[in-house]
């Protein structure tokens, strides 16, 4: 799947969104990629993890034990990875505040692992779960997404695959542009301030 074709299913889902929207860093921005919207279709979403998966090189492809995402963005896209590559697909959520494996989820030390998120902005979600992932004992092979915003900027510290690259502005909260402080803005993701 080429980068047009998958922009392409986000706008077929009605899922570029323009407003003001606080972003999981903190930080603004005037669009927003709502990756939820893409993956209600169980079709697409199954489709946008076949080309993500084709991004992968064959021999770290071969050594995935297990993906592992961040909730909540990243259970649906993740899910669909596990099927991709035919390993099992677990998820990290934070409802303390930090990332953890519940559920029953473990790992073997030194399991290799394949990091999914849905979107990477700044990288700190990302970087946050490996590192709860990694105390688990994971060996993080590499990470996809559907998009990255940051278009090549953020270091996530191993190999990073994803779908689209594409580079939305994003603004400090002090330091907004007149047509984005004239609007309220909203926050679609479930990080707590
Ligand atoms: O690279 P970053 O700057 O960390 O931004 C990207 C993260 O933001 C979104 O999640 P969010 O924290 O909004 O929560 P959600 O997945 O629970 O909706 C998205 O799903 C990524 O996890
Ligand atoms: O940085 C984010 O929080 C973010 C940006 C975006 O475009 N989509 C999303 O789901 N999260
Ligand atoms: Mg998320």
């Amino acid at each position: 799947m080429t980068e047009d074709e998958a922009l392409a299913e986000f706008r077929a889902a009605g899922a570029l969104l323009e407003g003001h929207f606080i972003l999981s860093s903190g930080k603004r921005s005037a669009n927003y990629l709502q990756c939820a919207r893409v993956l209600m279709n169980p079709e697409r979403a199954s489709a946008l993890a076949r080309g993500l998966a084709q991004k992968l090189p064959r021999e770290l492809r071969n050594e995935i034990e297990a993906v592992i995402s961040p909730a909540m963005g990243g259970i649906i896209i993740g899910h669909e990875m596990g099927r991709a590559l035919g390993v099992d697909a677990m998820f990290l959520e934070r409802p303390e505040g930090t990332f953890e494996l519940r559920r029953g989820f473990s790992l073997r030390k030194g399991a290799k692992v394949l990091m999914v998120e849905d979107v990477v902005t700044t990288g700190l979600s990302s970087r946050q779960a490996m590192d709860a992932a990694r105390a688990e004992g994971a060996e993080i092979l590499a990470e996809v997404a559907l998009v990255d915003r940051s278009a090549g900027e953020a270091d996530l510290g191993v190999p990073f695959y994803p779908l689209v690259q594409i580079n939305f502005p994003v603004y400090d909260p002090e330091d907004l542009p007149p047509e984005l402080a004239a609007i309220p803005a909203i926050k679609p993701g479930s990080r707590k301030v």
